[in-house]
Formats: C-alpha cells, structure tokens, sequence
C-alpha cells in the first residue's frame, strides 16, 4: 500500500509501551518498517494457519489492543534483530543483501510455538499456561531470524548433530542479541513468554542446561530419533560451550578462561557464516570454532585457549 513512512506507539505483549516504523495512509496504519533493507513486514494470520495472511493494519494508529501486542513485538524486536546483525556483523539482512523480513503472529490456535518457515518467521499465542505469544521475547525473535541466517549461510540440516547445532545457533544469537538490547540479558532462552504463572524459569537454560535435563557433556547426548534427533536436546552441548566461551568456569574439571560475549559473538558469527556446513557434526563444529578463533585473534592467543578449552569442557576434543 502507498503512504508516508511514520512512528506509531504500541503496547507489547507484556504491557510494555514500544515505538514501531509503520507506513501510514488514509485506510490506517501498517506494519512496514522501510527503514531496513528491503523492509520488515507483520502479518495477520487471525488464529488460522494460512501463511502469511493479512498484512497488519491498524485503522485508529494506536497499536494498544489486546491482539496488537505479538503484531508489535514482532515488528519491533525484527528490527532490533536486523540492527544487530547490521552493526555489529555488518550483514545486510538474513541473507547479507537486505532481503524483506516477513513475520506472521496469531498462528494456528493457542499454538505453543514459533518457527522460521523456510521464507518468513511464524508465531503462535500460546496456550496462556506453556507459552505466552511467543513475539514478546526478544530472544525468540532473534533465534528465528537466526535460522534465517544460518539457512543463507551453512546450511545445517534439521537432524541430528547438524540440526543440533542449527538450533543451537539460534539459541547463541538469541541470547547475543538479548544483550545487546535488553536491560535485563541472561543466559536464558524465552523466560519472558515461558509458562506466565511461574516466575524464574525457562524454556532453556545455557548457563546450566541440566536445569531442563539437557546435556551439558558430549557424552550425555541423545540418541533417539524424537525431536528430529534431539535438536533441542543436543543443542545443549554447544549452548554450554559458549557459556563458558564467553563467562569462563570450571565444567567437568576443565577450566575456561572467559573472554566476553562480544568476542564471543564474534567467533560463533564467523564460525557459523564461514565454516559451517549442511552436514556438520559436533567435532567439527569445534575444529570449527578454532579456525575462526584463529582467524581473528592468532593461533597463540587467549581466545583460541579459550575456544579449546570450553569445547573440551563439554567432551568435544
Ligand atoms: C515447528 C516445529 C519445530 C519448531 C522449530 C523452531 S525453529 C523452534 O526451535 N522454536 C523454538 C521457539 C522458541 C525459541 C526461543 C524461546 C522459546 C521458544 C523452540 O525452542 N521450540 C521448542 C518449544 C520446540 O519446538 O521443542
Ligand atoms: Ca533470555
Ligand atoms: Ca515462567
Ligand atoms: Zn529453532
């Protein structure tokens, strides 16, 4: 639709006042964000599961209702996502030239998920008692459109220790772009939209994953089928790895000097877009992650040790 480029207020998911990039004319206000690439893009899907539904209109320019809150968290933090890989990565985009980001809330029925489609982001509302819509946390977002990244780049199919570092990208990201915007960043996936009426948990845990049952050891790691072969299980080891990468620690007897979450990031981004593949497993994900440590720092310094020593932590050489 045609229209002037304007900033509208809305309210979130969580009752946070936000500003949103909407593009406004005579029938009301969209959410359009042409400040950003080719554009960012939210969709209706009114509770059905048609992909990608109605673009958002709002007639009366205040995004405050009820059902408006997932339609503006995940405009909002779409463009927070988009910044971080701007300026920090310079990448243009998911896929480094500025491709639109579309987004779709309101999916299916009290559906307790959210999920990078192949071509755009879903999120459901959740059932009010697993999930709340899944759009109100930023680290959601961002591991969604992280998918989108690693689909453009390595590749990593959803399977067994490919898949498991897949989603584990997507984890690493959600929490880096959480620190970058949040006031309150953790090491926690989703604890802003997970199970509402329990303060201080979450869906998953990078710090500790043996809070949730997941492995924090190579050698703990699943082996069945379920999950597309414990993608969001295995995810774990590389999670924990990370962890101590960025905060240091002791794991398992093995100590990790911490060398920070920028430099952290840094690591992952180039290990991710540059030595990733469709088919790589765990141990290569760690000869991985020690090219690209090398890369940027030499093959003598701190970070490498790091690197070494914190997938060593989690069994991995
Ligand atoms: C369609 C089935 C597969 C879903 C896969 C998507 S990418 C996914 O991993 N979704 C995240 C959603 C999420 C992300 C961060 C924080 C909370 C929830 C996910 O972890 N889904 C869990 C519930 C799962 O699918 O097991
Ligand atoms: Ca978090
Ligand atoms: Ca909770
Ligand atoms: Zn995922």
């Amino acid at each position: 639709p045609d229209g002037i480029d304007s900033i509208t207020n809305g309210t979130g998911v969580l009752g946070d006042r936000k500003q949103v990039n909407t593009v406004r004319n005579s029938a009301g206000s969209y959410l359009i964000d042409r400040t950003r690439g080719k554009g960012i893009f939210t969709y209706d899907a009114a509770n059905g599961t048609e992909l990608p539904g109605t673009l958002w209109l709002d007639v009366d320019h205040q995004l405050d209702g009820l059902l408006d809150g997932a339609a503006v968290d995940a405009h909002h933090y779409a463009g927070l996502t988009f910044d971080y890989f701007k300026t920090v990565h310079d990448r243009n985009s998911y896929d480094g030239q500025g491709a639109a980001i579309v987004s779709t809330v309101h999916y299916g029925k009290a559906y307790n998920n959210a999920f990078w489609s192949g071509s755009q982001m879903v999120y459901g509302d959740g059932d009010g008692e697993k999930f709340l819509p899944l759009s109100g946390s930023l680290d959601v977002i961002a591991h969604e459109l992280t998918h989108a990244v690693t689909e453009s780049t390595a590749g990593l199919i959803y399977w067994n220790d490919a898949g498991a570092i897949n989603e584990s990208m997507s984890d690493i990201f959600g929490v880096l772009i959480e620190h970058a915007y949040s006031e309150t960043p953790d090491w926690q996936i989703g604890e802003d939209v997970y199970t509402p009426k329990v303060e201080g948990d979450a869906l998953r845990s990078l710090a500790d994953p043996t809070l949730k049952g997941l492995p924090d050891h190579y050698t703990k790691r699943y082996l069945g089928l379920e999950d597309f072969g414990g993608v969001h299980i295995n995810s774990s080891i590389s999670n924990k790895a990370a962890y101590l990468l960025a905060n240091g620690g002791t794991h398992y007897n093995v100590k990790v000097e911490g060398i920070g979450i920028e430099k952290t990031g840094k690591i992952f981004y180039r290990t991710l877009t540059q030595y990733l593949t469709p088919t790589t497993k765990f141990r290569q994900l760690q000869a991985a992650s020690v090219q690209a440590a090398t890369d940027l720092y030499g093959a003598d310094s701190q970070e490498v040790t790091s690197v070494k020593a914190a997938f060593a932590a989690v069994g991995l050489k």
